[in-house]
């Protein structure tokens, strides 16, 4: 099979697979067949798509029924446990706010690079339109639009733990397209229940209440991040989003049906593709809760490649505690004598406003990471 014709097989096997099921929710039997089938798909290789692409894989990312209602718990804590990386299906979250926020993104970002630059981030106003973000100093083959879930967010000023001022964030919106602000806000709010749900189904497959992480949440300073990665001349040496892991709680992403986010395994270290399946959501684990489970549960490195042919669109929740919140292992989880704290405490506000300062500024060295709270082993 050619390999343009083995793309194009791929390609409608996925549309046609779950065309059939767009008004109700998919079954266990169709999932089952789902993953069966997508783990022995046949090699796909695509010119349009860099080298380092990875299209066939024997292994994919977990994939999660949240209406499953035996063995959720385990599912899910297998999944945290083995790969910091997960895809829900039948997650509860409107699909019909996702078509407002999926098309309100493709024309805003169809406009031009003036009209999209009235709303620029700058490190005053550090919201809205960006062309020109860095993952670790290295620029990213992308653009974005990004907005606080509940506006104003309030974060520190600056990296230094001495200075205290604060500073408020607040949403700036385009004009174009008129409905942009309504189907953001309305897909944010939706979404943010969504992650309440992950966080509380993540705190029972610890072993901890539902409710015991919800606290850190409650000033939350969550953000969507809207990308969009034109096609790129040259998907060989470029890439959308340099590999990194999320400063956050949890990440709760929609991406598009082109395709291009990859998971480094945490097993050998493999680059893994993650699947595009309609309307599900990829979710994966941040720096906190790595901090948070002493590590049990780890934040793993993530890229997103991109491609000469088709653009790519994807939506991230970043699921954020408040400004104010101390990350440490949590007390229920470590003990003095057998399993110390791995970390010691750190104020997350500090922490994302000295990550903030690679987007404006070249910086000498890596970024900061939660492993630079590790305490040394003795
Ligand atoms: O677009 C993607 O697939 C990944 C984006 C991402 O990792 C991020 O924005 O943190
Ligand atoms: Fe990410």
């Amino acid at each position: 099979m050619s390999d343009q014709i083995a793309f194009e097989t791929t390609q409608s096997f996925k549309t046609n697979y779950f065309s059939k099921t767009q008004n109700r929710e998919i079954t266990s039997n169709e999932l089952a067949r789902y993953i069966f089938q997508s783990i022995t798909m046949v090699d796909v290789v695509d010119s349009a798509y860099p080298k380092h692409a990875i299209f066939t894989e024997a292994e994919n990312i977990p994939l999660i029924d949240l209406s499953a209602e035996s063995n959720l718990l385990a599912e899910i804590r297998d999944a945290c446990k083995e790969w910091g990386f997960f895809q829900v299906v039948n997650h509860g979250a409107s699909l019909e706010l996702r078509r407002n926020i999926e098309s309100a993104a493709r024309e805003f970002f169809a406009q031009s690079k003036e009209e999209k630059g009235k709303v620029k981030r700058d490190e005053v106003n550090p919201l809205g339109y960006y062309d020109s973000e860095h993952t670790k100093n290295v620029k990213d083959w992308k653009e974005l639009f990004d907005l606080a879930v509940e506006s104003p967010i309030v974060m520190p000023v600056s990296h230094d733990p001495d200075d205290k001022e604060l500073m408020e964030m607040h949403n700036r919106w385009p004009e174009y397209p008129p409905n942009f602000r309504e189907a953001c806000q309305e897909y944010a709010l939706e979404v943010k229940n969504l992650a309440f749900k992950l966080l509380q189904l993540i705190s029972l497959s610890l072993g901890l209440p539902e409710n015991h992480l919800d606290g850190f949440f409650k000033d939350h300073a969550s953000l969507v991040w809207i990308n969009h990665y034109p096609p790129c001349p040259t998907p060989d040496v470029a890439l959308g989003v340099g590999p990194h892991k999320d400063s956050v709680g949890l990440t709760i992403l929609a991406q598009d049906d082109v395709g291009g986010l990859e998971v480094k395994r945490k097993a050998g270290g493999a680059w893994i593709r993650v699947e595009p399946i309609p309307d599900a959501y990829i979710v994966n684990l941040g720096a906190i809760v790595q901090a948070w489970t002493n590590d049990v549960y780890e934040s793993v490195e993530h890229r997103a490649i991109v491609n000469s042919e088709r653009e790519r669109f994807s939506i991230g929740f970043f699921f954020n505690p408040a400004h104010y919140v101390n990350v440490e292992p949590l007390k229920e989880l470590i003990d003095h004598q057998k399993n110390p704290a791995k970390y010691k405490p750190f104020n997350w506000g500090k922490f994302v406003a000295t990550r903030r300062r690679s987007n404006f500024k070249k910086l000498d060295g890596e970024n900061l990471q939660v492993s630079d709270f590790k305490i040394a082993a003795e």
